[in-house]
């Protein structure tokens, strides 16, 4: 049979761009979700094998929603990552492109889009309201079915094609070098023909209490093995205020004598560590072919 990937969809959202090029070298049966939380549950009550989702911008930082779905609603592994390029268009409706650039009423998207392009958007369109979206190209299906709207979607160029709008600027990022880090969960991913940059190993880290330095500590741990840490991330265990999970990403495999010595040191003295997964990273090849 063959595997099923959940993404944040629909179709022309950057996760799909992603998803299809994690999935390139097999046959799989793509299923666009309206939310990264959806995405999750379907491959936690295991109706997909996999799931691809975002964690990370450049510019934006942690995607918080994955984090804390991944620590509190769901068990399901990191299996990979991608590094994939992200380059805003601002997509209108064709009917409306000979308006003048005062008449843009809304714009709709992403949150994350939205916060990338701010002091675009400030200075180019300050009369616009804005309209969060569950993503890029549910922003652009909106703006697509509304004709007689002056509305812009942010999202993909891949967007523009599927759902017939007129790119009106494109690379539209406050800063540029702009990626996004998705992960793929679920079932391990079957060998592609590149082979990973690298590998890394995602621990979620709960501090023993009342231990003064403890953090430091944990630190410590890797340093003095050499083991390169490659992000560290707090997020609220929501268990009371000040109350944290450390989101700790290694680069190394998980069954390396290091790593796991440094897991045991660090439970030795009273943390909790969960690995959330142990995954090959790959960085994005071209977003031009995507036919899936
Ligand atoms: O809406 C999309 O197109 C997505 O894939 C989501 C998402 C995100 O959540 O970060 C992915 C990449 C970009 O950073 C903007 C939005």
């Amino acid at each position: 049979m063959k595997p099923t990937v959940g993404y944040l969809g629909p179709e022309g959202t950057f996760t799909h761009e992603a998803a299809c090029q994690m999935f390139s070298d097999q046959a799989v049966h793509m299923m666009p979700y309206p939310t990264i939380p959806d995405v999750l549950s379907a491959v936690d009550r295991g109706e997909c094998t996999h799931g691809v989702i975002p964690v990370e911008n450049a510019i934006e930082g942690a995607v918080n929603l994955t984090l804390d779905w991944l620590i509190h609603q769901v068990d399901v592994p990191i299996v990979g990552e991608l590094v994939h390029p992200i380059t805003q268009c601002l997509l209108v409706h064709p009917a409306q492109i000979d308006g003048p650039k005062e008449a843009w009423s809304r714009i709709i998207s992403h949150p994350q889009a939205v916060a990338q392009c701010q002091l675009h958007l400030r200075h180019h369109y300050p009369q616009a309201q804005v309209e969060f979206a569950n993503s890029t190209a549910e922003a652009a299906e909106k703006v697509s079915r509304h004709p007689d709207e002056a509305w812009i979607a942010i999202g993909t160029r891949q967007a523009a094609k599927r759902y017939g709008l007129h790119i009106l600027a494109a690379d539209v990022q406050d800063f540029q070098n702009n990626y996004t880090r998705f992960i793929a969960v679920g079932a391990p991913l079957p060998e592609r023909r590149i082979p990973p940059g690298q590998w890394k190993t995602s621990l979620c880290v709960t501090l023993a209490s009342d231990f003064p330095g403890a953090l430091h500590q944990v630190l410590a741990t890797f340093a003095w093995r050499k083991i390169n840490l490659t992000k560290i991330e707090s997020r609220p265990t929501k268990t009371g205020l000040g109350n944290y999970y450390f989101i700790i990403d290694a680069e190394m495999e998980r069954e390396h004598v290091l790593l796991k010595g440094a897991i045991a040191e660090i439970e030795a003295f009273g943390c909790q560590v969960r690995v959330l997964g142990s995954y090959p990273c790959y960085r994005s090849q071209s977003v031009q072919s995507l036919s899936r």
